[in-house]
């Protein structure tokens, strides 16, 4: 099975509006609530087309009460450490594109985190892959991604590992599988400059692979052997917040495959399914008709001359 990991798990509300301004009053449209957390939308991706998947992570409070409540409606099998905090509430505006607040989250405490490794530990035996993904929430080191990818590769699971900040660059260190950071996450973790040099910079840092999603401009595959560029199959007009994570949603499940990884196709079904969530008002949410029909739209990428 596929387990994901959201350490600081959210309520999601997503906001629809007609045209956002700043300084101003405004009438919502639409309102969406449900449980979210990168690693939440991985998960409810997987579930959606089929996948073996099982959520961990962080919750606490009334919020985490809620998370866990909907993630049961959704039928999506989950087993959350729980902490004396109150989960966070992240909120999107959407007005044509997506604009994102991202609360902290609850303080996690030593005596929880050490509660939730021994659980994480006993997931990770029926794990064939390891999705570590989000912020970390306040009171957790910045290196627990990189305690968890140990844990994870001690029972045998592959890891991806989309992180920001200190938690990617010291995740890197323990070699997960695959790191998938945005643009600007790469930015940050590997100075600024050409997107594929950058990528390569990461790779020296530990991955065995790096996958940088770039929203319109597609994703590049970056391994010690290649790369490969995909792109889109068109603009689209939606909410692009959780696209990154059908990215780490399709890869993962390219790992969880047996079999050597094969990149031209994992990368064009990573773009696929990233496309068919950008159509959906809420992150985590994917048209399966809309992901065939993308993928018979997507070449899968030819190797690029080394640089
Ligand atoms: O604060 P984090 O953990 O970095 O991001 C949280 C978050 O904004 O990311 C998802 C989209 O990727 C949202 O559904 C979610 O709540």
């Amino acid at each position: 099975m596929i387990l994901t990991v959201t350490l600081n798990a959210a309520l999601d509300v997503t906001y629809e509006v007609d045209g956002l301004v700043p300084n101003s009053s405004h009438r919502v449209r639409a309102v969406h609530q449900r449980a979210g957390g990168k690693g939440v939308n991985v998960a409810r991706v997987l579930a959606s087309l089929g996948a073996d998947v099982l959520i961990t992570g962080l919750i606490g409070g009334g919020a985490g009460a809620e998370i866990a409540d909907d993630l049961s409606r959704a039928g999506i099998p989950a087993r959350f450490g729980a902490i004396e905090g109150t989960s966070r509430r992240t909120v999107t505006v959407v007005a044509g594109d997506a604009t994102v607040f991202n609360e902290p989250g609850p303080a996690v405490t030593a005596e929880e985190w050490r509660r939730f490794r021994g659980l994480f530990r006993e997931l990770c035996r029926d794990a064939r892959v390891v999705v570590l993904s989000g912020s970390l929430p306040p009171g957790l080191a910045p290196d627990a991604y990189a305690e968890l990818t140990e844990d994870a590769r001690a029972e045998g699971a592959r890891v991806l590992l989309d992180a920001d900040h200190e938690a990617l660059r010291l995740g890197l260190a323990a070699r997960p599988d695959i790191a998938k950071p945005n643009a600007a996450e790469l930015a940050r973790a590997a100075g600024p400059g050409p997107v594929e040099e950058a990528a390569r910079r990461l790779l020296a840092a530990g991955p065995a692979a790096v996958v940088v999603s770039q929203g319109a401009d597609g994703l590049l595959g970056v391994t010690p052997d290649g790369s490969w560029a995909v792109r889109p199959p068109r603009r689209l007009s939606g909410n692009p917040t959780g696209a990154g994570d059908a990215v780490a949603a399709a890869l993962a499940r390219a790992l969880h495959s047996p079999g050597p990884f094969d990149w031209p196709s994992a990368l064009a079904d990573a773009a696929a399914m990233s496309a068919a969530t950008v159509l959906s008002p809420v992150a985590g949410d994917i048209d399966p008709s809309a992901y065939r029909a993308f993928l018979q739209e997507i070449a899968c990428p030819s190797p690029r001359p080394p640089r």
